[in-house]
């Protein structure tokens, strides 16, 4: 986490404004106090690199002490000899002021330091809790499986008629999944919010519009999701009971509303611009069809390939503003598409047994549950890469670092829980954490780019 902590507190100064703080160790003469919030973001990073590098000293020494793996002594022993030279190079900068050239190498030698430490921390965790028997099954559905009868499944409705409307009315809203919607949607607003420090600002008719076109996208592709899996969802005991999976609602129905839906939803975004309509189509088509009929039930990278239908959202938010793709667009997309593995698997822990009955190749199914875990921690260290590229945009700065520090900790703790419990309750929680840690992500975003 120090490190986490470093690459984005150097990403959101370094590369933007060096001439702040441009002395060592403090400002001015070189024991003055920064006089802005940017020259402290630049200070906490020569103190918090200090800091890290005292404990990551003690580490590496500690690791050649101990008889731990080679793969991970190796890994640390390299990241503390680029920790050294990176020492340098911040060094170079500090001193002599902006240069964009070695403010990259500064930004990608931290990556590559950070990515050492995830390394040894994911064999470490990988020794010391990996299951060796950990066989998955080999059959990835159970044909055999007793389907309910239409008689069992069918909801027996309700003779009151204001009863019969509102359980209708509950069915066609669950047709839609409104419990994905809070979370697409704030990654379609921090786009927005992104994109309008870029040109000519947002009105609030295009972001209201974009919001509603994203929340009828959604409900769209949920509803024609739903349609797709009903009778896989009979099978597993999470979907059992969904409005078509029960026949309380007649596909025909669904389809009409899903279709309903998209017209409405496709006509909110070409009112913003034809391009945000385009992605917004591409979006639905992924979800229901590509990731629905072709991706899930078909390849153990279904979860991986699927992140592209959660990162349009960050398209559709930024192209909404701009009308054409750019940096922080591309940035944003980029980390929905890294977290959503990191996401979902936790899911999939959980529901192994459901998913395998549902005839599902997800990964815990197909590699177990160790590869999983394996699989969870490393997307989680490509997310808070992601991140760090992102933070070098210019408007993220405080804000953006400290919520992502304080939830990224909880997020990773979450996960080495998760190592060592091996409990459905923990894989809940880190699958909490990842959505805690990507909703304060964006409202940082969201904080940063419209409150400063
Ligand atoms: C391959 C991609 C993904 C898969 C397979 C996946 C799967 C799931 C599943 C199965 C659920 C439980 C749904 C339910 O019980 O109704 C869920 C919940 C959720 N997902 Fe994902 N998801 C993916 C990507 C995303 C993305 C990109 C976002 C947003 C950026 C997202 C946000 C959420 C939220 C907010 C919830 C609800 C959490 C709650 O109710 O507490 N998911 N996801
Ligand atoms: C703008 C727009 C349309 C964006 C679409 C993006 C979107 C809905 C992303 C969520 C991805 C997803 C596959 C969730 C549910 O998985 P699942 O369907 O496998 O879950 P289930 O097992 O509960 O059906």
């Amino acid at each position: 986490m120090g490190i986490y902590l470093l690459l984005l507190l150097g990403a959101t100064t370094a590369l933007t404004d060096t001439t702040i703080c441009n002395a060592w160790p403090l400002c001015g003469s070189g024991w003055t106090l920064p006089t802005s919030v940017t020259g402290y973001l630049v200070v906490g990073h020569r103190l918090a690199a200090i800091l890290v590098g005292l404990l990551g000293t003690v580490t590496v020494i500690a690791s050649w002490h101990s008889r731990i793996d080679q793969r991970v002594r190796t890994a640390l022993a390299i990241s503390g000899i680029l920790y050294v030279i990176q020492a340098g190079i911040g060094a170079v900068v500090a001193m002599n002021g902006e240069s964009t050239y070695l403010s990259s190498i500064h930004l990608l030698v931290g990556m590559l330091i950070f990515a050492g430490v995830i390394a040894a921390l994911a064999w470490t965790l990988e020794i010391e809790t990996g299951d060796p028997s950990d066989v998955p099954s080999t059959a990835t559905s159970s044909p055999d499986h007793e389907l309910p009868s239409e008689t069992e499944r069918n909801v027996t409705m309700p003779t009151n008629s204001v009863t019969r409307a509102k359980m209708t009315a509950f069915a066609y809203i669950r047709l839609m999944k409104p419990r994905l919607m809070w979370l697409l949607c704030l990654v379609a607003f921090a786009a927005m919010a992104l994109a309008g420090t870029t040109g000519p600002g947002v009105s609030w008719e295009i972001v209201l519009a974009t919001l509603g076109g994203g929340v009828l996208s959604i409900g769209a592709s949920g509803t024609f999701n739903h349609v797709l899996e009903r009778d896989v969802d009979r099978r597993m005991a999470r979907t059992s009971d969904r409005p078509l999976a029960t026949d309380l609602v007649p596909v025909g129905n669904a389809i009409a509303f899903g279709c309903l839906l998209t017209v409405a939803s496709l006509g909110l975004f070409a009112w913003v611009n034809l391009l945000a309509a385009a992605f917004g189509l591409a979006a639905i088509v992924f979800y229901s069809i590509v990731y629905t009929l072709i991706l899930k039930p078909n390849t153990v990278q279904n979860t991986v390939l699927g992140g592209f239908a959660g990162a349009l959202p960050a398209f559709i938010g930024w192209v909404a503003v701009t009308g054409e793709i750019g940096f922080g667009g591309l940035a944003l997309a980029t980390v929905i598409f890294l977290w959503t593995p990191a996401h979902f698997y936790n899911l999939a822990l959980a529901y192994k047994d459901d998913y395998e009955r549902g005839g599902f190749p997800m990964l815990p199914v197909v590699r177990g549950e160790t590869a999983t875990r394996r699989h969870i921690l490393w997307y989680l260290g490509a997310t808070f890469l992601a991140t760090a590229v992102l933070a070098v945009v210019d408007t993220l700065g405080a804000t953006y670092v400290l919520g992502s520090v304080a939830l990224g900790a909880v997020f990773l703790w979450a996960v080495i829980r998760l190592h060592y419990e091996q409990t459905e309750s923990a894989a809940f929680r880190a699958f909490h954490a990842s959505n805690a840690y990507l909703g304060t992500l964006l409202i940082a975003i969201i904080i940063d780019t419209l409150a400063f």
